[in-house]
């Protein structure tokens, strides 16, 4: 939690006054039991209505001004969480933002999620009901006994006994209730994981009518929250009772031992009044207390999480390109290459890759296939940097990924993955991704390679059109065409299609990769495919099987040499036809 404490420092001034003006209102409560004192003992004693009414009046004053100074205590305490959660939530964003794909495939991005949002609000109630409470309940219990001190030492001596047993029962409920908030905390994870699970994936189950099943697991973990919720709850339940059955017995004792007093005129009438009074008050502090502590454990819980996110470290780093830069004379005339790349997955003992070695000239179409699973994602992810290689090399112009500063060496390489993702906003905010200051008619230009044209123009709103989240209101191949548009608007250097022409019909994917080669002026484009005609034109056909590159050449070569590239191309087409294409 001290770690997460950077983010109070722009509001370090509401962080003091907050607490400050609690004080003062915990004053002003202090006092009351006094005045009501004086009214009796002086005012209804004597029937001076006057004092009386004057009293009252102070009474009514100093209820003003607490409740002013409570106003202002809980509005600082306020700003000051609310702006703590804003910059740790938007420190953690770009920390999360800046975690490469291992980190995220390691801790999973539902957790993730979690920790953005249910983990950083717990931390900002916790910070504040700390503000608020932190020094003020402490500070009502101690001021209570030191006033019942000063109004009569022997029947304060019942503050004596009755505040540690308080103090007791509530530490010895918070010590059995504590552990078990934690695992609410964790009940309350799964449940809403399983929520967000089903509810990104809602499609799929429904497709294969599996909601019986779902909301069966939901309801489970449902209960489960359910049974440990009542659980704690009847045991925190119990607080209540005991904790007024000795501050009953305590007034009792206080009234007995105050009556005791009063008849040998020690005290008055309304300093036992007084004291019951300070006797409710170290009550409800206490009570006040102990629920800080429940949630600052909680919020403590949520700290360590968010902390495990920002103690994870970013595996890709930017290189130092001003010293790589001047080694670099020449034009360079290889786009991509690779030289004896082996790369495993974190925590997987098989490699995804094994020495691959291969060489993409500026301008070259290559095509990459294999089965699925053969490792051919994993090889064009390794182009952007997405992930480090474990061993061997990868060159982009001549210079090794690890030595660009990663956004510029993104800037040259545009990506289409194989999931297409669009975000909520009108098409053109989408294709702005690809570079901000592109223009309509630079946009149109891609929406025209990418054959997304007529997409765009059968929309009544055109570039205005809203997509709606993850671009569900387009089909899975609007959806493919305008993810590549996305990447052109870029207009890189290298470009990456990861199957992502795979829900075209064999026409518009033969129309896409046609312009793609006429429009793109020198771009060296990678095709990563399962269909054979998807890749057979290319300049370069790299083979893939089981992480192996077994096949690297010409269409031509590959059907001579390469026995896996021939079973995927007469398993696709009959014997003349993969004839026809030789
Ligand atoms: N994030 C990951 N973490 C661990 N292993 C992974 C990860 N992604 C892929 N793998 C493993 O690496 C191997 C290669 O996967 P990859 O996605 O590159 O194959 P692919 O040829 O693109 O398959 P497909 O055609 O089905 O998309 C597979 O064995 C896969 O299980």
């Amino acid at each position: 939690m001290r770690k997460l404490l950077i983010y109070l420092k722009d509001y370090k001034k509401e962080s003091i006054i907050g607490p400050l003006f609690k004080l003062l209102e915990a004053t002003f409560e202090l006092i009351v039991p006094v005045i009501m004192a004086h009214i009796i003992d002086i005012g209804i004693k004597n029937h001076d209505t006057l004092y009386i009414w004057k009293m009252g009046a102070v009474l009514v004053i100093f209820g003003i001004l607490g409740l002013t100074c409570s106003l202002l205590a809980q509005y600082f305490a306020a700003k000051a969480a609310v702006g703590f959660g804003t910059a740790l939530r938007h420190d953690l964003f770009w920390h999360i933002e800046n975690l490469s794909h291992a980190e995220v495939d390691k801790a999973g991005s539902s957790t993730l999620v979690v920790r953005m949002t249910s983990d950083v609000n717990q931390v900002q109630s916790g910070v504040n009901l700390v503000l608020r409470l932190f020094l003020r309940s402490p500070f009502i219990v101690v001021g209570a006994l030191v006033m019942a001190f000063t109004i009569n030492w022997k029947a304060a001596m019942v503050f004596v006994v009755t505040v540690p047993l308080l103090a007791f029962v509530i530490y010895g409920i918070m010590v059995i209730t504590i552990p078990l908030y934690k695992k609410v905390q964790r009940e309350l994870d799964e449940v809403l994981l399983t929520t967000r699970e089903n509810l990104t994936g809602v499609r799929v189950i429904r497709a294969f009518r599996t909601q019986k099943l779902e909301r069966e697991t939901f309801e489970h973990k449902s209960d489960m929250l359910m049974d440990i919720q009542m659980h704690v709850g009847k045991i925190s339940a119990s607080l209540n009772p005991l904790t007024y059955i000795i501050v009953n017995a305590g007034i009792i004792a206080v009234i007995w031992f105050g009556g005791i007093q009063v008849n040998v005129g020690d005290m008055t009438q309304g300093e036992v009044i007084a004291l019951v009074n300070y006797m409710t008050q170290t009550l409800l502090a206490l009570v006040a207390l102990a629920n800080l502590i429940i949630t600052f454990t909680k919020a403590l819980a949520s700290a360590g999480r968010i902390n495990e996110v920002f103690a994870m470290k970013p595996g890709i780093v930017d290189g130092n390109e001003k010293e790589s830069a001047v080694q670099q004379t020449e034009e360079p005339k290889t786009a991509v290459s690779m030289e004896d790349v082996t790369f495993y997955y974190q925590e997987s003992k098989e490699p995804a890759l094994e020495h691959i070695s291969f060489t993409a000239k500026k301008g070259e179409t290559i095509g990459i296939i294999g089965g699925t699973g053969s490792g051919k994602s994993t090889l064009v992810s390794l182009i952007p940097r997405f992930y480090d290689v474990t061993e061997g090399r990868v060159f982009v112009n001549e210079k090794d990924v690890r030595e660009y500063k990663v956004e510029n060496l993104r800037s040259k390489v545009g990506t289409v993955p194989q999931k297409a993702v669009l975000f909520h906003g009108t098409i053109r905010d989408n294709m702005k991704m690809g570079r901000e200051d592109a223009s309509d008619e630079e946009i149109f230009e891609a929406l025209k390679t990418a054959q997304a044209l007529e997409i765009v123009e059968n929309k009544p709103g055109k570039l205005d059109t809203v997509l709606s989240e993850g671009g569900k209101n387009l089909s899975g191949g609007q959806r493919q065409r305008l993810t590549i548009a996305r990447a052109l608007v870029r207009n890189p250097e290298v470009l990456i299609l990861d199957d992502s022409a795979s829900a075209l019909d064999f026409a518009t994917d033969a129309n896409l990769r046609k312009a793609i080669a006429e429009d793109t002026n020198n771009m060296t484009v990678f095709i990563v495919s399962q269909r054979a005609a998807s890749i057979m034109h290319a300049d370069k056909i790299i083979v893939l099987d089981d992480g192996q590159m077994v096949g690297y050449g010409t269409h031509q070569e590959l059907l001579k040499q390469c026995e896996v590239y021939q079973e995927i191309c007469y398993s696709q087409f009959s014997k003349e036809e993969v004839q026809d294409h030789e």
